[in-house]
């Protein structure tokens, strides 16, 4: 599992080690420079003779950035800082300077008199810039001088690699929002931790590939933002035992499509077969074309342990949608855990409990809340992602699953996971009728914990926007993909995770 800590618990991590005088930025800087050393090898072959600016900003962001310049130039880099702010770290300055770095700056004063040229020089022939003008002390987007930099090095043809030095600056450390000038990295090197803007979207989008270098921090306690990996996944999966029979395995019913849109119901039903489930029973008007596609499906009434309802649930269908109000109702009083999805989103009671599981997308979510007396758009949802499912779950009780490129999961304790696992391609129709039977499956499997372990619902949510996305991969590796795809890849995908 990758965890990540917000700005707070790094700090706290870092204060015992500083007072005891341990050189943190001098292991960050070197960390740092041995990936961009990495970095220019792989791109030229060669260390020696590529060119380095250093974006540098006021703070210990800057310092580490001017330290690593400075390690940089004694491997035959040259290396350009060019100062934001007219208050930089001394000592990496310093050391700068003494390893025959070039200085320039570019606060207001000096770009009237003309440092603008040559710094846009040094840019335009640079084979990386390191951005060090904000770490986890940066509020809001990079402003001033710093802004005009960002602006610099975004434009310049040929682009440079970027590389973001502890995380992209100007992004929200702890909520993962873009609110400013943002540079986009190719490589991130960060220190001690991931920072949760590194997993959270949209910020993420910004880190490109992460390296974690390993300062002897001891960041202990719950992590602000945790992401699955493929090996958590067996821990938590409903693996069958040699003596289980179906009903033991969990049955889930599912209430979804309607007479406008039957497919939906055949790709839930799918997700969850495919995903392993003792029995699926389908209660609905698109039971013909179900049992057309799943001659394993049974219809009807009957013992359930958890439910799916929602997905193609047509608003004009009085009689699915009342179905759907009773399977709600029944699994937040009953101990069955319940995926709720689109078009039952506006059935859901006031309160509910964790076991209920919404996985809307953007749009939804910000009609769920705005429902609540919030007022919020879906444009508000997708610039803060986190702080909007947060809100959901506070104002329902319920796990909240916000589908999106990267999927963010938020639950009791402090649950919040973010996961990105799956290609755009994944993108679809359909896509999230196939979700929603993924989880419905998971839960039927675990329905019983799932109640017991108020978190566990968000753990199982993350899971399923895994397997999902695993399974979009390997529909068809780099190429698109159609909803039936992704169901059919769900066996081999689970196969592999709970065998590894
Ligand atoms: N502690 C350690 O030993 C270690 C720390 N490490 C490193 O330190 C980093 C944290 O350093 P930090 O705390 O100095 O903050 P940092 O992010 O560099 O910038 C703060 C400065 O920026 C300014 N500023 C703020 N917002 C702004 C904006 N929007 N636009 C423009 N300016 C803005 C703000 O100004 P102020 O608002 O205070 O006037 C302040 O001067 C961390 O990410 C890691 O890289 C590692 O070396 C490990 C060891
Ligand atoms: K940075």
């Amino acid at each position: 599992m990758l965890h990540s800590w917000d700005a707070a618990a790094v700090r706290a991590a870092e204060e015992p080690l500083l007072t005891a005088g341990v050189p943190l930025m001098a292991r960050a800087s070197f960390g740092l420079a041995a990936h961009v050393a990495r970095a220019l090898r792989d791109r030229r072959g060669r260390v020696g003779g590529a060119r380095a600016v250093l974006l540098v900003g006021s703070g210990n962001n800057g310092g580490d950035t001017l330290h690593a310049g400075a390690l940089l130039a004694r491997r035959g880099v040259a290396v350009t800082a060019v100062l934001a702010s007219g208050r930089v770290h001394g000592d990496g300055l310093a050391a700068l300077r003494a390893a025959h770095g070039r200085v320039l700056t570019l606060d207001d004063a000096c770009e009237r008199h003309g440092v603008a040229a040559p710094v846009a020089a040094a840019v335009a022939a640079a084979d990386v810039v390191l951005d060090g003008l904000l770490g986890i002390g940066g509020r809001g987007g990079v402003r001033g001088a710093g802004a005009r930099l960002v602006d610099l090095v975004a434009a310049a043809d040929p682009r440079p690699l970027v590389v973001a030095v502890d995380l992209p600056s100007g992004v929200g450390v702890d909520d993962g929002t873009r609110t400013g000038a943002v540079l986009d990295a190719d490589l991130t090197v960060t220190f001690g931790g991931h920072k949760p803007a590194l997993l959270l979207p949209p910020a993420s989008a910004a880190a490109g590939r992460v390296e974690l270098v390993d300062i002897g921090l001891r960041l202990t306690g719950a992590p602000a933002v945790a992401r699955l990996e493929d090996h958590d996944v067996v821990a938590l999966w409903p693996v069958p035992g040699r003596d289980v029979h179906k009903y033991g395995r969990g049955v889930l019913g599912v209430v979804t499509g309607s007479g406008h849109y039957p497919g939906a119901a055949v790709l839930s039903v799918a997700g969850a077969l495919r995903t392993g489930v003792g029995m699926v029973r389908y209660r609905g008007s698109a039971g013909a074309q179900v049992l057309a596609a799943h001659p394993e499906v049974v219809e009807g009434d009957g013992r359930v342990q958890a439910w799916v309802v929602g997905s193609g649930v047509a608003p004009d269908d009085a009689e699915q949608r009342s179905r759907a109000r009773d399977a709600l109702a029944h699994g937040s009083r009953h101990d069955e855990p319940v995926v709720v999805d689109a078009g039952a989103l506006d059935l859901l009671p006031e309160r509910v409990p964790p076991h209920v599981i919404l996985t809307p997308h953007a749009g939804e979510l910000a009609a769920l809340l705005a429902a609540r007396g919030e007022r919020v758009e879906r444009a508000d949802v997708e610039a803060g992602p986190l702080a909007h499912a947060r809100r959901a779950h506070e104002l329902t009780g319920a796990t909240v699953l916000l589908k999106g490129s990267t999927t963010v999961v938020v639950g009791p304790h402090g649950a919040t996971y973010a996961q990105a696992d799956g290609p755009a391609w994944l993108a679809t129709a359909g896509a999230g009728d196939v979700l929603g039977g993924v989880l419905g499956a998971l839960l039927a499997g675990r329905a019983s914990d799932a109640v017991a372990d108020p978190a566990l619902p968000a753990a199982l949510a993350a899971a399923a926007a895994l397997v999902h996305g695993r399974a979009a991969h390997r529909a068809n590796p780099g190429g698109p993909v159609t909803a039936s795809d992704v169901a059919a890849a769900l066996p081999a995908v689970v196969g592999a995770l709970v065998r590894a």
